[in-house]
């Protein structure tokens, strides 16, 4: 199946019904310039999930994991659906392979769960039959096949578990930012786009909340040399930063003002929550010097979890702001997510910025 290129478009690709046309469009141009097949993985339309979430939370403030899994996940699957009509409109063959049929299988968490199998048959066989197979992001199912759900913002770890499934060596990842910045371009003045990045320091910085890759995604592509290369999501689909294994190491400010320092009266009681988030799928950091676990990303019923995990709740430190210089990484704590952007701002101001590309073209200001 290396004849088949592996594409994601996220969610910001989708933010009205003429995206998925133009969308459309410009796969037709590369099924008619390339003469590969297309296997496109999708997100759910901004702001369609969370959406999803509030009604759920609207009849139940505790829903059950295996239902908000059942419901979060049908965001994604619409768009595939949407994307999908838009091309039969065009002429072109196109199906969708959604979780319960992609092959993909998962453990039982069920709203952070994590791949524990890839059968490449289905994906296989519908690409001998169609020119596109749309796969919606984030979507699989367990063992007994109930729906599972690979967390927020998982639709780039579902695209290299395609690509994996594919035996493809690259996954092409489409965003409203064109590759990795030295912060974030939308957020921080003068951040600038990171040309060649090694899969280190992109998971790296997704772990410490840089929102543009899933860690996962990038462990991943990691673990099976499948190259990343971040594109714009709008045509010509221009090409930002290649993630591989030659990649560099470089300096970055990373914040994510959804993200929290929670604190413990000790260094036993701070492992012990670090561990029973991360056996929930939770991507958290144990911030060593104190007795101290970030919570990164956010979108996590914290409450929740620590009823659950029989937890003594943490108290809240504020928000980490991450200074990674090659492998090294400072963290600074900020009073709130307001606070955070401030001092981002500030430690990128001092940063070295030597092998970095062009500033973002329009950054936009604090606030935003
Ligand atoms: N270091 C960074 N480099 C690039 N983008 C970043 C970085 N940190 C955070 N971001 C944010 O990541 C966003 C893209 O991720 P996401 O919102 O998940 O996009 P999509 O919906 O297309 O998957 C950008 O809009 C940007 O604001
Ligand atoms: N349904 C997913 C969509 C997704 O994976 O997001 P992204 O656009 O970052 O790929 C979510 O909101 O989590």
């Amino acid at each position: 199946m290396s004849d088949t290129a592996i594409l994601k478009f996220g969610g910001s690709t989708f933010r009205s019904h003429s995206s998925y046309d133009d969308l459309a469009a410009g796969l037709e141009r590369r099924l008619d310039t390339e003469g590969r097949r297309l296997a496109v993985v999708v997100s759910a339309m901004q702001g369609e999930t969370e959406q999803l979430r509030g009604r759920l939370h609207d009849v139940n403030v505790h829903p059950e994991d295996a239902t908000s899994a059942g419901m979060l996940a049908t965001a994604d699957l619409i768009s595939a659906h949407l994307l999908a009509t838009a091309l039969h409109r065009r002429g072109r063959s196109a199906t969708v392979l959604a979780g319960h049929q992609v092959g993909l299988i998962t453990n039982s968490a069920f709203l952070w769960a994590r791949v524990i199998e890839t059968d490449p048959g289905p994906l296989s066989r519908t690409l001998q039959e169609y020119e596109v197979v749309v796969v919606p992001g984030g979507q699989a199912v367990d063992a007994q096949r109930r729906p599972t759900w690979l967390g927020k913002n998982s639709s780039d770890l579902s695209a290299i578990a395609v690509a994996r499934a594919s035996g493809g060596s690259a996954c092409e990842i489409h965003s409203d930012v064109d590759g990795i910045y030295t912060s974030d371009p939308h957020l921080v003045r003068g951040a600038r786009m990171l040309p060649h990045v090694s899969f280190n320091m992109a998971a790296l910085m997704s772990l410490y909340g840089a929102k543009v890759l899933h860690r996962r995604a990038v462990q991943l592509a990691l673990r099976h040399n499948i190259e990343i290369v971040c594109r714009y999501n709008r045509a010509p689909f221009t090409q930002g930063t290649t993630i591989s294994r030659e990649g560099n190491q470089l300096t970055a400010i990373v914040f994510n003002q959804r993200s929290v320092v929670l604190g413990y009266d000790s260094d036993d009681a701070a492992d012990i929550a670090h561990g029973l988030f991360h056996a929930a799928g939770i991507d958290t950091v144990r911030l060593t010097e104190k007795p101290w676990v970030a919570v990164v990303g956010g979108f996590v019923d914290l409450e929740e979890v620590q009823r659950r995990q029989n937890l003594k709740p943490g108290t809240y430190v504020g928000v980490p702001v991450a200074e990674i210089r090659g492998s090294k990484v400072v963290t600074h704590i900020a009073g709130d997510g307001e606070d955070a952007l401030h001092l981002a701002q500030r430690l990128h101001d001092t940063i070295d910025l030597p092998s970095a590309g062009p500033a973002a073209p329009q950054p936009q200001l604090a606030g935003v």
